[in-house]
């Protein structure tokens, strides 16, 4: 595992520090990284060329020799040049957030669509950051007026790049087609669409394992960024009404921009579905901040006028009461069967606007009856002496059908 220091600078307007240094923690692990130490400084705002005040520069340098790290974090995302600087100080390598997650995602991986949107993302974090690369073959040719050997190639390879990206963007047009093609046909089926979206690692993938058989299961695991392409799974509920059911890549704060633009595509099953989940871990001490990163970021892709219901999952890892509902507000346990139940069938509410009903059915009209079987769920029916008394759930635009059938 490599050792780092993890510096950060916190500003009169900074917010969640702590809880920052603390997930770039958990983005470092995610990176096999390690990290021996964190250095902080209140600053109005970042020093311009190196990030923090030189003289607390020379003393994150001195402890980088003595704890014999390779390598230094930075909080936030940091312009090139200052990048730059860094690294030449310290001589080693400097990586910023949007570098540690471009890392992870990189790593991670493993469907066309997503290995293209993270080389996608790459070459353009990669873009500006050429300058200074071959720094050293100008050092060599002295004070020439003509371009150096250094810079003609950040020319040739920016081009190389420019290209490169071009490519890329054109592979993920095809598949953004194709999965736009599969789209329409599903809508052209009518069939509903559910959302689940949230900050990484609330528990979207685990809700979804609970609502499909195992051989249809996705990848869950406590690490940031577990799901990085959306899956669909078709879902029945108890009353027969069908609805799919969508994985998606979780949100972070400051995603690098890049990433944000690679995975917007990924992220359109959520702005064109009926419903979205919006899944938060309550038990995470940091959950507000967690939940506004993911209000924004859904505003940010185009979905503010889908319909939505707030999941607070893992409460069983806290004392609220579950399953339960209040208002907009579902709480639940993901790995448990009763909350799973729970929530498909408020889910069905939201995409069918189910209602649960009593009536009597005359003996005469029992046609009635098989109407209610095959569209509805029957909770209860009794044979009674006028009629067959039944408490039922159906759709609400399919109620006056059996009232029609009723008064026939
Ligand atoms: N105790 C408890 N753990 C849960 C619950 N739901 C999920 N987990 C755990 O939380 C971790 C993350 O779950 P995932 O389902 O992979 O989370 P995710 O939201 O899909 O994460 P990303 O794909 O990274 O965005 C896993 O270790 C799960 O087992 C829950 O209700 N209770
Ligand atoms: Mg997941």
């Amino acid at each position: 595992m490599e050792k780092a220091i993890l510096i950060g600078v916190q500003t009169y307007t900074s917010h969640s520090f702590e809880e920052r240094m603390e997930e770039m923690k958990e983005l470092a692990l995610a990176c096999d990284i390690e990290i021996c130490m964190s250095i902080s400084q209140n600053l109005e705002h970042p020093h311009k060329k190196y990030y923090m005040n030189p003289g607390k520069i020379e003393e994150v340098k001195r402890i980088l020799e003595d704890q014999e790290c390779s390598m230094v974090l930075v909080l936030e995302a940091i312009s090139p040049s200052v990048q730059r600087n860094l690294s030449d100080f310290f001589d080693c390598e400097v990586m910023d957030k949007s570098a540690l997650i471009l890392e992870i995602f990189a790593s991670r991986a493993k469907t066309k669509e997503s290995m293209l949107q993270v080389e996608c993302a790459r070459l353009k974090y990669l873009l500006p950051r050429l300058q200074g690369s071959y720094k050293h073959m100008d050092r060599q040719r002295g004070g020439s007026r003509n371009k150096g050997t250094g810079e003609k190639k950040i020319e040739l390879d920016a081009r190389r790049i420019e290209g490169k990206i071009h490519f890329v963007e054109k592979e993920l047009d095809k598949i953004h087609t194709q999965r736009s093609v599969q789209r329409n046909q599903r809508k052209k089926g009518m069939v509903k669409s559910v959302a689940l979206t949230g900050y990484t690692n609330a528990g979207k993938s685990s809700i979804m394992n609970g609502f499909v058989n195992e051989d249809k299961s996705v990848f869950e695991k406590d690490m940031l960024f577990a799901t990085l392409t959306t899956s669909t799974r078709q879902i029945e509920t108890e009353n027969h009404n069908v609805f799919t059911l969508s994985d998606t890549v979780g949100f972070i704060s400051d995603l690098p921009h890049s990433l944000v633009q690679a995975f917007h595509s990924t992220l359109e099953e959520a702005v064109v579905s009926d419903l979205i989940l919006k899944v938060v871990d309550i038990s995470n001490e940091h959950k507000d901040s967690k939940l506004q990163v993911c209000e924004e970021t859904l505003k940010e892709i185009g979905c503010e006028k889908v319909p939505y219901l707030y999941v607070f999952n893992k409460c069983d890892q806290t004392n609220i009461e579950y399953p339960k509902r209040v208002e907009d507000r579902i709480y639940i346990c993901a790995k448990e069967k009763s909350s799973i139940a729970f929530l498909k069938q408020e889910i069905e509410k939201e995409l069918f606007h189910m209602e649960t009903l009593h009536v009597v059915i005359p003996y005469e009209k029992v046609s009635v009856l098989d109407y209610i079987h095959t569209n509805g769920k029957v909770h209860r029916q009794e044979y009674k002496e006028d009629g067959i008394e039944v408490d039922f759930s159906i759709q609400q635009d399919l109620i006056h059908r059996v009232d029609r059938l009723l008064r026939i």
